[in-house]
This record gives C-alpha cells, structure tokens and sequence, in this order.
C-alpha cells in the first residue's frame, strides 16, 4: 500500500484512505485556532512514530496539532461513519469534530492513522459545535496512555494542543485539540454506512483486510474470515477490559473499532468497589454498556458488523458468481459470530486465572470469588494486589476490603490449588494486576487543576498510571479508591 506522501519538517504523511475510499469521506481543512498552544507531547510515542519529540513543541506543531494549518501537501479529510447509538440506527455520523492528517508509516511499515479531535466543525456536525475541551481532551490521553501500559489495545495520544479559542459547555471552558494516533479508525459504524452507500463496501473491505489483514489479500473466503478475525480480536479485547474492570460507557457501533483497538475515551472509567452493574455514563440510563453488559454489547455490535458484510460474503460463497447466495452468506456470518462469546469467555477465564496466580483457569474458584466480591464490594483493583500481599503473610490489605470469615472458605480452597512457590506466585499476580489505575477521583482533581491551567497533576498521574505494576510505598495514596467523602463535581470531564 503506497501512496503520495506529503512532507512537512515534522511528519511525512500518506493519504492511502482518501487516495482509495471515494465516497467514505469529505475533505476537510480544521478550523482557526486564535492561540493554539501545545500542553503535552507524548514522547514515547513520537520517537515509536520516528518524529521528533522536541520539534512536536514548537510553534509550526502547533498551528499542525490544533488543525488550523495543515501539513504542507497533506490531504486532510473528515471520515463519513454511520453508528447504532444506544440501540438506533443513524445514518450518518462521521468525524463531526475530528479529521484525519495522514498516516504514518514507521520503520517497519507499520501505518497508523494522526487524526485530530476538535478540531472544527465538519458537514458531519450536526448540532456540534466541532470543539472540544481540555479536560475530556487531557482525560483521554491519560486513559488511553494507561490502557497501553496495562497492555490492552488502543488508540494512542501523541498530543494535546489548547486552541485558544472559550467553548461553551456547561460552563465555558478552554478548547483543545487531542492528537490521536490508530492503526485505523474504521469503524463498525464506517461498514455501516458503506453498506447504506453501496458503492464503497467492497473497497472499504479490501482496504481494511490490506490494512489489518495483509496475510488474506485475494483469498476467495476473504470477507468471511476477515469478519472471523475481527471477531477474534473485539474479544480478546473486551476480555482484557473485564480483567481490569474497564467501563466503556459508549460501546455504539461507531466506537467499535475492526483494529481491535478501544477508541473513544468518554465517560469510561475503571471500576472502584466491585459491582457488575457499574455504569458511570450519565446518559446511560438503562444501563446498557453497564461492565457486565459488554461483552453481549460487543456482540451485538458485530452482529451489525456482519450484516454489512452480507453482500461480500454472499457473492463470494456462491457456487454461481451472478447469483450471491445470501442465505448460505448469513448462515456463515451467523456461525461465526455464535463463536464470540465462547471465544471472550475462554480469554476471560485466562486471565482471570493469571489474577489469581493460576496456571489453568477454574471456573468454580474464579465465580466464587466474584460472588464473594458482589456481596461485599470491595475495591476490585486492589482485591487482586492484597490477594498477593495474602500469599506473602501480610493479611491486611485482604482484611482492608473483606471481611475475613466472608473470604475464608475460599482462601483455604484458593490455596489448595496454588502451585507450592507462593512468593514466586505472588510476584506473578503482580505483573498481571495492576496496582495503579486511573482512579476517578484522581483524574478528576488533576483534570481540574489543568484547566485552570497547572499541568502538575496531570503530569504525575500520567508517570504513575503508565508504570501500572510497580509498587512504590511513596505513591500509596494512587492505589486507593476516592475517600467516602470525596463529594460534589466527581466524575466531570466525561462530556466532550
Ligand atoms: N462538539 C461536537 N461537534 C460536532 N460533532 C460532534 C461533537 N461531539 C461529538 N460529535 C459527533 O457526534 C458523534 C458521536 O460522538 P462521540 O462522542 O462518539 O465521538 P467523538 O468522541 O467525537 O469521536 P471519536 O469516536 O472519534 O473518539 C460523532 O459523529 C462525533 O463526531
Ligand atoms: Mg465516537
């Protein structure tokens, strides 16, 4: 996959989606930014991307990171999605505040998409004002940048860049532009609305297979296993989400990736006190993509993903090439989706029995905790890590969370099926656990603080949370969930 690349001092960028997608997006230049300054660059990630972090900060990166200026020679687009949101369909969604740079291609050849998100309004805003603020902005990098370092699949920060420009939220706030680094954004929602168009859906397909699926470019049963594989991918995804008490909170098909990257950090946040019902979204009042809804909630997004699939694989199942055969297409469609949640539950068990320093996973022992968990509540981070303190004969962070005669029964069997090298156990537990995660309370201070315009905070919870298994006696107050009286304001920045 090649294509015309543009060069500026900062990045050389290729355009293979808008050069090969006619119909999947519309061009779009970002809007002026009055005072665009760059609050943070992600350093790691610009020297993974081959770019030179010290340039990221200076003011040509900034007219670039904020879309007021584009690349020279790049030709930047809003990507055209259609979405089910909350169950109902839309027909057209699309980037309505974001819009694609180009790619990266790395020394390997590895490409990944540099987006910007708010930066402007594009034909798909609708009612949107195209901005955003820097408090959702700064609460993405870190999620996401914790989500890395815990291991999982996701979309990555390279920057943030304040506009200059007031927005109106609830309040006003100060704009920013988040500068987004994917191995794609194709979305369910982008299937979805190629299937609408028509026209792009092949090319769409091919593009993604060449894209994430080199190794089934011209196979005759392409489109099928491409779905297989994305199948395969969202859950071994969601699966690494449960395993950390990750909550989406807008699992809608538009934020469904076929990557098998999370995307789109809104109102997600990690669990505290377990309980499986968790919801943090305010406008999630049903409680759809509450923590234990998804896994069933990624399935029925793939059903989606499927349908749009139908004409690809119907086509090419058929004995006849002028006659697709769409019953034959949904009863393999259907056959592999019925192998998702089978698939989820088995990597779930995996690491599930990882946390609890098994080798096998063992289904009566795992519930039995939970259940344990569900009538007491106790922090689920930090289960995990006192579970570990336990084998080394330090009873108390266990006793800190659960009462001992609720958890004893199971401590008794739970160490009747550990291997006998407890401290080598514990060691293990602790490299798949995490001791620091982003804790709400802790996100929402330094958020705070940030849009007043101190980074202090922000720069330290992003050093803690992205060295998520290192103990540090120094930094106890990170590994504990909110006081009871946290109080009012809890739990902002999950808006836009
Ligand atoms: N302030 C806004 N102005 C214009 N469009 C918006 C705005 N906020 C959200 N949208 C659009 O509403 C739809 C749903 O928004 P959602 O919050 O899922 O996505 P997003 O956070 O903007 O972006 P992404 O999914 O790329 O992370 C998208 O089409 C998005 O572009
Ligand atoms: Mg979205």
């Amino acid at each position: 996959m090649t294509s015309s690349a543009a060069t500026s001092t900062l990045f050389t960028l290729e355009n293979t989606f808008a050069r090969d997608l006619e119909g999947m997006f519309v061009p779009f230049v970002g809007e002026h930014a009055p005072d665009p300054r760059v609050l943070v660059v992600n350093t790691d990630l610009a020297e993974e991307l081959g770019l030179d972090p010290e340039a990221l900060h200076t003011a040509e990166a900034a007219q670039i990171l904020s879309g007021s200026t584009p690349p020279p020679g790049a030709t930047t687009i809003a990507m055209a999605y259609s979405g089910h949101q909350f169950g109902g369909y839309q027909p057209l969604l699309g980037d309505g505040r974001a819009l694609l740079l180009g790619e990266l291609v790395d020394a390997e050849g590895a490409r990944r998409d540099l987006h910007l998100k708010g930066s402007g309004r594009t034909r798909f805003a609708r009612g949107g004002d195209g901005r955003a603020a820097i408090g959702p902005m700064l609460r993405e990098y870190l999620i996401s940048e914790a989500m890395h370092a815990l291991g999982i699949p996701t979309t990555r920060a390279l920057a943030v860049t304040a506009t200059g420009q007031t927005i109106m939220r609830d309040a006003p706030e100060p704009g920013a532009v988040l500068a987004r680094v994917a191995s794609s954004h194709i979305r369910v929602g982008s299937f979805e609305f190629a299937l609408r168009q028509g026209d792009p859906l092949q090319p769409l397909a091919d593009y993604a297979i060449a894209r994430h699926h080199p190794d089934l470019v011209g196979a005759d049963d392409r489109y099928l296993r491409f779905f297989e594989a994305v199948v395969d991918k969202q859950a071994a995804l969601v699966a690494q989400w449960m395993a950390v008490g990750f909550i989406h909170g807008v699992l809608n098909t538009d934020n469904t990736t076929i990557s098998g990257e999370t995307i789109d950090y809104g109102p997600c946040a990690f669990m505290d006190a377990y309980d499986p019902a968790t919801v943090f979204s305010s406008i999630d009042v049903q409680g759809r993509y509450a923590y234990t809804n998804q896994p069933p909630v990624i399935g029925w997004n793939l059903a989606r993903f499927a349908e749009s699939l139908i004409p690809l694989v119907a086509a090419q199942i058929s004995a006849d090439p002028d006659e697709p055969d769409t019953d034959a297409a949904i009863a393999a469609l259907t056959g592999v989706l019925g192998t998702f949640l089978d698939r989820h539950d088995a990597h779930l068990a995996r690491h599930f029995a990882a946390k609890i320093g098994l080798a096998e996973p063992d289904s009566a022992l795992i519930d039995d905790l939970q259940t344990v968990m569900r009538e007491h509540r106790p922090d689920f981070t930090g289960t995990f890590r006192a579970l570990a303190e336990e084998l080394r004969g330090n009873s108390r962070p266990l006793d800190d969370l659960i009462p001992r005669d609720a958890i004893a029964p199971w401590l008794d069997r739970w160490h009747a099926a550990l291997p006998e090298a407890e401290e080598a156990t514990a060691a293990a537990m602790d490299r798949v656990n995490p001791i620091y995660i982003p804790r709400n309370h802790l996100v929402d201070i330094a958020l705070r603080a940030a849009t007043e315009g101190d980074l202090e905070k922000f720069e330290m919870l992003l050093g803690v949370i992205t060295r998520p298994f290192d103990a540090d006696p120094a930094l106890g107050a990170y590994a504990q969930p909110a006081p009871d009286d946290f109080g009012e304001g809890f739990q902002t920045f999950c808006g836009t």
